[in-house]
């Protein structure tokens, strides 16, 4: 059995710790802070486009903050910690001291189930001695209440070793973590796999470019649905398909080709994804649900950072510039206070 912690158990981490528990490979310790006592009294009714409905699911065991997860006599260390909070640079540069209990150097595996670019590297700084995984998530799955999941997007996982500091951590036992949790995952995927719902987590070499792969979306859709306060559908069918989400995208490309990543994004998949994103869609990106629950946005990891990557070879990227600083007003807006 493996022993895993979970930190964030929100819409992503909940399922991830469900499908951890059907694979009878692993068990899990989640956190839960606000939902604690509800979940712990009632669990949680998950409706899973993967999973069906499940009903009063509760996971191994539940703590109510990261000093009840801390390992003892009973609840030995853990193999792998995930993590899946929002990826917020405050909260991350706390969750990354207060994280450091629960981690067994050398043992444990830090999984970052998060969106955005350059998230793994304040983790291998301060852990050098782990495997840091990371998971690039395309599922729908959100909390409609305190012990309510709706979960309408199958789970698409793809899992990579960072990579990090080899010559404290060999670069095998980096891929050996990444293997172990895949293979548990896929386990607990098999009757979504049966089913033919599209749910699969792969093992991929190069996570990085997997990220970047994801920012062509999350950097555009994510970021014009937010400032316009649109669905994806209704984007697509406005001119600003064409004004604003088109240039976006290419400039997108433009700095992943500079970053050498031109190889997962290029003008095909631009045209692609324009095209092969339906004008009926009702999807409202992440960003701008947070936005809509008056909570702060992914900004800096989701547009700041592969920006910031341009600016330093030398991109052009007028339109998201703009993109950017506009939003950096809307984030003010969401963290000023009363
Ligand atoms: N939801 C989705 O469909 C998708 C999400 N993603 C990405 O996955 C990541 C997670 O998103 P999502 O699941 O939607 O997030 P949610 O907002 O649903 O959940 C985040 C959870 O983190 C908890 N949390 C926050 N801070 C702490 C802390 N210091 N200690 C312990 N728990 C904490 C919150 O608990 P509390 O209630 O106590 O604050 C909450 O339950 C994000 O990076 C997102 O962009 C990627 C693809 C799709
Ligand atoms: C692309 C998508 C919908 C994948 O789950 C996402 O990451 C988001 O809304 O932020």
């Amino acid at each position: 059995m493996l022993n895993i912690c979970l930190v964030g158990s929100g819409g992503v981490g909940t399922i991830a710790a469900l499908v951890l528990e059907q694979s009878r490979q692993a068990r899990v310790t989640a956190v839960l802070r606000s939902k604690y006592a509800i979940v712990s009294e009632k669990g949680v009714d998950i409706t899973s486009v993967d999973h069906g409905e499940v009903t009063a699911w509760k996971p191994y065991r539940i703590v109510p903050s990261i000093a009840s997860a801390i390992p003892d006599d009973q609840n030995g260390a853990y193999d792998f910690l995930v993590i899946a909070v929002k990826a917020l640079p405050e909260l991350m540069r706390s969750l990354t001291k207060d994280i450091s209990p629960l981690i067994t150097p050398r043992k444990t595996a830090i999984l970052l189930l998060q969106n955005g670019l350059g998230i793994e590297a304040p983790l291998s700084e301060q852990f050098p001695s782990n495997p840091i995984l990371s998971g690039v998530s395309m599922i729908g799955s959100r909390f409609t209440s305190a012990r309510t999941v709706y979960h309408e997007d199958p789970d698409e996982l793809k899992i990579g070793a960072y990579f990090h500091h080899e010559s404290s951590l060999p670069r095998e036992e980096q891929a050996r973590a990444a293997r172990c949790f895949v293979e548990a995952y896929s386990a607990g995927l098999a009757d979504a796999t049966a089913k033919g719902t599209g749910a699969s987590c792969i093992l991929v070499d190069d996570i990085v470019a997997a990220r970047w792969r994801k920012l062509l979306w999350n950097g555009t859709f994510n970021t014009l649905c937010t400032l316009l306060r649109i669905s994806v559908g209704e984007l697509i069918r406005s001119p600003g398909r064409d004004t604003l989400l088109k240039p976006a995208m290419r400039e997108m490309v433009a700095i992943a080709k500079a970053a050498g990543y031109g190889h997962v994004v290029d003008e095909a998949v631009v045209k692609q994804t324009l095209e092969g994103t339906p004008g009926t869609s009702a999807f409202r990106p992440s960003m701008l649900v947070d936005l809509e629950n008056g909570r702060p946005i992914e900004l800096e990891v989701i547009l700041g950072a592969p920006l910031s990557v341009g600016r330093k070879l030398g991109v052009s990227t007028p339109v998201l510039d703009q993109v950017y600083a506009l939003l950096c007003v809307v984030q003010w807006t969401l963290t000023r206070g009363p």
